[in-house]
């Protein structure tokens, strides 16, 4: 074991920077948290500035160090872990972003990918990278920014311009511009890496017309990247993920069947399949996941737009709420939504439905409904979803899954975890930390510098908070599942999923 014993985790997701330092018995010792600006210029559209980013995040990590009164000394390592697909170009010369981040539940690239699905690209790119040809993914939002920012493609070509997911944009800052670099759960949401060869692929790159010299350089998620100067220390870089597959990770989901579902932003639900690149017959994707000893395994994965960010709508858009946990309160003084849903296709559809032209709605409004019932319906709508893609999940997998690990900022809410059980009949299991994201990237960064040997070692790390088990009878449930799914189909009636 090495003498410097504190990992410092970034987690840099949809709508705030976090930065958590864990002990070497992974307990969190201090979390420092930063909001940031979310910009919808248009219907559908939706960018971060890369610069506030990077301060919100860099801000974040000098809060932390100070909350958790360690010595920069004693920082062993920084493990990172990001909101993913978010598309950031820069040029490397300046170190300025050409335009502002395309974030991943930004629809402005639906008419590339509608124009290659005309062209039948669709097969070849599942094949390649077990993604749906959306504009959720990367490869058709580069695409759009060389095509619509001014001089971007020429600069592209000449090599002055360099992309990244969010993982890429923080290391590049943090080593001051040396290294530019990824890792394989990062590259899979790309849709321009091949997910069996783990390396960009070529016909894609031509597909979506990208300059290779672009793409960082892939690395494992496990290892050294670079060093960040803190205070004149060198700490090493080391230890990337997806945001997804590190709470997979930090759930120690690491063997085949193992689940977690996460409900921030956005909710995603994982399940690892091993060594096998599974294909799913039911809406999923297959993605690379991260298994024992930070092994490249796979995973299937069910992508959910619109998670907490429901909640957010209900207090920034409509005014409802001060505060997201206050909707608790607000559902539990209803006993039901008296007929309402709430179908938060703000975005287009994820998972399972893939309809990138659906938008939201609130159906079922009678002169009885009021603000509660709205609030309990956009919580139960959270749930619906992640039934949804369970569902999917239990189809291709063609065992039930029956437990479910959860995680993220919204499984605060009993409310919504008891509903949650409720509505799928499975066990629902609340860690003791909930910050299980920035536990895999500080899992992955120890593990990469010897705080830790081996997974094998963390298993006594994790500890349950408490279980939600179904008490809703049987008809009941399948009664108000089929209202939603009628809801559903009212803003995406031609889903193959309806
Ligand atoms: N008590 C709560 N009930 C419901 N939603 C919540 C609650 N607390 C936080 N949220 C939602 O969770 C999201 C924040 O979770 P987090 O995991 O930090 O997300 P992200 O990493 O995507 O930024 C926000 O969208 C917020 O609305
Ligand atoms: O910001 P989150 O935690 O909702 O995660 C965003 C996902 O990585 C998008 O794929």
């Amino acid at each position: 074991m090495v003498a410097k014993k504190y990992i410092v985790a970034l987690d840099q997701g949809t709508t705030s920077s976090r930065a958590i330092v864990f002990d070497h018995q992974a307990n969190i010792v201090a979390v420092a948290h930063r909001e940031f600006t979310q910009h919808y210029p248009q219907a559908g559209w939706v960018e971060h500035d890369p610069m506030e980013i990077w301060s919100s995040q860099s801000s974040v990590l000098v809060e932390v160090l100070t909350r958790a009164g360690i010595s920069r000394h004693d920082v062993a390592a920084i493990g990172i872990t990001n909101q993913r697909e978010t598309t950031i170009v820069w040029n490397k010369h300046t170190g300025k972003p050409i335009c502002n981040a395309v974030v991943w539940q930004c629809r402005r690239s639906q008419s590339i990918c509608q124009q290659l699905k005309v062209q039948g690209a669709e097969e070849m790119v599942r094949q390649k990278t077990g993604l749906v040809l959306d504009p959720y993914f990367s490869a058709s939002k580069i695409k759009w920014i060389l095509d619509n920012v001014e001089g971007a493609r020429e600069q592209a070509e000449a090599g002055d311009l360099l992309f990244g997911t969010v993982d890429t944009w923080l290391v590049w800052k943090l080593t001051q511009g040396e290294v530019h670099v990824t890792e394989p759960t990062n590259a899979s949401r790309t849709m321009l890496f091949n997910i069996h060869t783990q390396e960009w692929d070529q016909d894609l790159l031509e597909l979506f017309d990208i300059p290779r010299v672009m793409l960082p350089d892939i690395k494992p998620s496990c290892a050294i990247y670079g060093y960040t100067e803190l205070a004149g220390n060198h700490v090493p870089v080391a230890g990337m993920a997806g945001d997804q597959q590190s709470a997979l990770f930090g759930q120690l989901c690491i063997a085949p069947g193992m689940a977690k579902n996460t409900y921030g932003t956005g909710c995603f639900l994982l399940m690892n399949t091993g060594e096998k690149a599974v294909e799913s017959t039911h809406g999923l994707l297959t993605t690379v996941a991260i298994g024992a000893d930070a092994k490249v395994n796979y995973a299937l994965e069910g992508s959910v737009f619109m998670g907490g960010a429901v909640i957010q709508w209900l207090r920034d858009e409509l005014g409802l709420i001060a505060d997201a946990c206050d909707t608790q309160y607000f559902a539990e003084k209803v006993d039901d939504t008296n007929g309402v849903y709430l179908v938060p296709a703000f975005v287009g559809l994820g998972a399972p439905y893939w309809d990138a032209d659906a938008r939201g709605a609130i159906i079922g409004l009678t002169r009885g409904a009021n603000r509660n019932h709205i609030i309990r319906a956009a919580l139960e709508a959270i749930a619906y979803q992640s039934r949804d893609v369970l569902d999917a999940m239990s189809k291709d997998s063609d065992v039930p899954l029956t437990e479910i690990r959860v995680d993220g900022g919204a499984v605060a809410n009993d409310f919504l975890m008891q509903f949650q059980a409720d509505i799928t009949g499975a066990k629902v299991i609340r860690p003791l930390v909930t910050e299980t994201t920035g536990m895999g990237a500080a899992f992955l960064a120890g593990l990469a510098v010897g705080v830790w040997e081996s997974t094998d070692q963390l298993k006594a790390m994790l500890s349950t908070e408490r279980e939600f088990i179904s008490t809703m009878d049987h008809d009941h449930r399948a009664e108000i599942y089929a209202g939603w799914k009628k809801a559903v189909s009212q803003v995406s009636p031609n889903s193959p999923a309806q």
